[in-house]
């Protein structure tokens, strides 16, 4: 394989996991966080915009707090996180401040970016940092999320980032040289790759869970923030972050890691955020025809192809289309309640006013408002 697929991007999202960041638990690794910082800095005097998406919190807060074993308790591993963010946002302020960069710490949680007021608001703030040549460092707001709601790795936190404000490329520092066949701490003789397509189901098949008791989401979370990443027209660079000047050598062209390439279809901005919802507030369950007319013949969805709703929903929100057997098509934001829905489903739009009493659209979600998946 011959050039890094990164070469001429100018808005790169860098992400560094847990066990490089503290030196697999042990406490921040202030050589390596230096080394990165020296060469994003490097970066940003190039013209580079580039935003880093850190992880390490609650294992920092951990070796703060004398924790020898990850807490089981949501309660405990917030309290770890809010301790262990402090040192993370010091330490790289320290170390940006030395090439005379300033820093901004974002904290997200999936609701800011599941709402579509502080989804924009996250998008100019971001964009606004980097205009600044500020290196935003990016976390998930763990005190405050529960299970339920957690993006839980941030290899996808990173990928919603890079569609947020469409990078052209998203780096994922690991204590892998990348991807392998198999997870390499299991299978030694494991073939590395080079060179794939992002969003190739092969890839998922590869990956296995995290390999350190520090890391949460494994590879197969990374394969996936490649898949996201690319409908936005990101690469994904999977590198080790212990290469020596990796992040500079990959700007300069070498192929270092596993290249995810993007395809060369572009989801447009509002139907990307549509399609990054990753919790949705009910489903539309469409019959064949619906299925057909929405996939093959990009019409909007009208009444008549829905035969079950499942679940409570407002209007504006999103929520999923899918087949008989749950499969989801396609995604978009209805335009009316659920309790609406249930009265003029099956029906054709002409009877809305009559059965409602009111017509405010003939599409129950309107194709520009609708993604396919
Ligand atoms: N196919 C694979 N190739 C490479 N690493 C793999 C693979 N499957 C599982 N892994 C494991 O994924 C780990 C990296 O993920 P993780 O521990 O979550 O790190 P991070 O903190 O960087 O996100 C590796 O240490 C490795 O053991
Ligand atoms: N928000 C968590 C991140 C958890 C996480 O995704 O870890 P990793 O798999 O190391 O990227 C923290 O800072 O500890």
């Amino acid at each position: 394989m011959g050039v890094s697929l990164i070469q001429d991007s100018k808005i790169l999202i860098v992400k560094v996991g847990s066990s490089l960041v503290t030196n697999n638990g042990q406490g921040l690794d202030k050589g390596a966080i230096a080394a990165w910082a020296q060469q994003i800095s490097a970066l940003v005097k190039q013209g580079k915009q580039v935003v880093l998406v850190s992880s390490g919190a609650v294992a920092e807060g951990m070796q703060r707090l004398g924790w020898k074993k990850r807490p089981v308790e949501i309660n405990e591993l917030q309290a770890a996180a809010a301790v262990g963010q402090m040192g993370l946002v010091q330490m790289y302020e320290q170390c940006f401040a030395q090439h005379g960069l300033h820093t901004a710490q974002l904290l997200l949680t999936h609701e800011d970016l599941a709402d579509r007021k502080r989804y924009l608001n996250a998008r100019t703030t971001l964009r606004t940092l980097l205009d600044l040549n500020v290196i935003p460092i990016i976390n998930e707001n763990d005190t405050v999320v529960t299970e339920e709601i957690r993006f839980g790795d941030n290899d996808t936190l990173g990928a919603l980032v890079a569609n947020l404000i469409e990078a052209d490329a998203l780096i994922i520092l690991t204590d892998q040289q990348g991807l392998y066949s198999a997870d390499p701490r299991k299978h030694p003789d494991a073939v590395f790759i080079n060179f794939e397509t992002a969003g190739n189901p092969e890839l998922e098949t590869m990956a296995g869970g995290a390999g350190s008791a520090v890391g949460t989401g494994g590879m197969l979370t990374k394969i996936l923030a490649a898949k996201r990443a690319a409908n936005s027209g990101a690469h994904t660079v999977i590198a080790s972050g212990r290469e020596p000047d990796v992040l500079s050598r990959l700007s300069q062209g070498e192929a270092i890691g596993t290249h995810l390439q993007a395809g060369k279809i572009k989801i447009v901005a509002k139907k990307q955020w549509l399609a990054d919802h990753l919790r949705l507030g009910g489903k539309l369950v469409l019959d064949d025809g619906a299925v057909n007319v929405l996939c093959k013949e990009g019409k909007s969805l009208l009444p008549i192809g829905v035969v079950e709703v499942i679940g409570q929903f407002e209007r504006g929100d999103v929520v999923a289309c899918v087949d008989a057997h749950g499969k989801e098509w396609a995604r978009g934001i209805v335009n009316y309640h659920a309790s609406e829905v249930r009265r003029i489903m099956r029906k054709p739009s002409s009877e809305i006013k009559n059965i409602l009493g009111y017509a405010e659209e003939k599409e129950l979600i309107h194709r520009d408002n609708l993604v396919l998946l």
